[in-house]
């Protein structure tokens, strides 16, 4: 099953404080999205919109058409993965995968105890005993294993070490495949994961900077590099982002639409265009110079 959800207009306010500003967009169901923007940018405040945490001040949310908040069945089909407090937690692994068979709707235990395995979790220690990485560990495996039509995973994975990040990454791919069903991805190790999104969100102060495809929104991007006054005259109409000088050659990080022509341009003026990374998109395009 595959949800929709449609942010119209959204606004958040803490009391004078605008932590979300008109934000409208439309997630299709069954995509992995990937959420990224500075600190306090909004992702956390817009991801517990979605989780029905709290109402919007402004505007409106829709899951499947209905108003999430307060209700319970859209509640059943969103799982809200975070960074949580456990050190009061003293049920053990196993008692926590077997109450969450029992609660939630889609979820599959069989696969909980494969992630188990997989991650090298202990079933029988209290969670609150267990290391950060391994309390992340356990996060995941709850927010993959309850198959949720929406699964938001808020940074949830900050605590897990490289191999242990890998495997998470590749059971995100994996049981996408399997069971289709939309993913957004919060995260500030955007070079580590881009390659799992295939829609990405900017906000950047509250306000949505961009929605697109991961691979549209790559080719948007693009560094020019030569001769620095060849370099000048090529990026004059472009939107530049970037520049570095070394000696007279120059590098210039543009975004925005080069057609083929202008493309084909820079090759015959000898200048070389290369690719730039999500990673460096997301720096430039939400400097305070830009
Ligand atoms: N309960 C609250 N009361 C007042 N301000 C808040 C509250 N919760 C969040 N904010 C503010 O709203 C803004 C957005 O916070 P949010 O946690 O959504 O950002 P974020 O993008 O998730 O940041 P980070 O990447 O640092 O986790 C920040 O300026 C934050 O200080």
């Amino acid at each position: 099953m595959t949800l929709n959800v449609e942010f119209n207009n959204v606004s958040v306010d803490y009391k004078k404080f605008s932590a979300l500003h008109d934000i409208t967009c439309r997630l299709e169901g069954g995509k992995i999205y990937g959420l990224i923007g500075r600190n306090g940018a909004g992702k956390s405040t817009l991801l517990s919109l979605l989780a029905s945490y709290r109402e919007p001040t402004g505007g409106n949310l829709r899951v499947a058409g209905e108003d999430p908040f307060e209700n319970t069945s859209i509640m059943a089909q969103v799982s809200f993965i975070y960074e949580f407090d456990y050190s009061d937690e003293s049920e053990k692994v196993k008692g926590m995968l077997e109450a969450a068979s029992r609660y939630r709707p889609h979820f599959d235990i069989d696969y909980a105890m494969e992630l188990v395995e997989r991650f090298n979790l202990p079933l029988d220690k209290p969670i609150k005993n267990l290391s950060n990485g391994m309390q992340s560990s356990l996060n995941v495996t709850l927010g993959l294993a309850d198959r949720s039509p929406i699964t938001i995973f808020d940074e949830a994975y900050l605590g897990m070490d490289a191999p242990t990040r890998e495997i998470f990454y590749k059971e995100v791919l994996e049981d996408h495949a399997r069971h289709p069903r939309t993913m957004i991805l919060s995260t500030h190790l955007v070079s580590e994961m881009d390659y799992l999104f295939e829609e990405v969100i900017m906000i950047h102060k509250g306000k949505l900077l961009l929605h697109k495809p991961y691979d549209e929104l790559i080719e948007r991007g693009a560094s020019i590099t030569g001769a620095s006054l060849q370099v000048d005259e090529f990026v004059r109409n472009l939107t530049q982002l970037n520049n570095q000088q070394l000696g007279d050659t120059k590098s210039v990080m543009v975004y925005g639409d080069l057609s083929e022509e202008k493309r084909d341009e820079a090759k015959k003026k000898g200048l070389d265009v290369g690719p730039v990374s999500l990673q460096d998109l997301f720096i430039h395009l939400t400097s305070e110079e830009v």
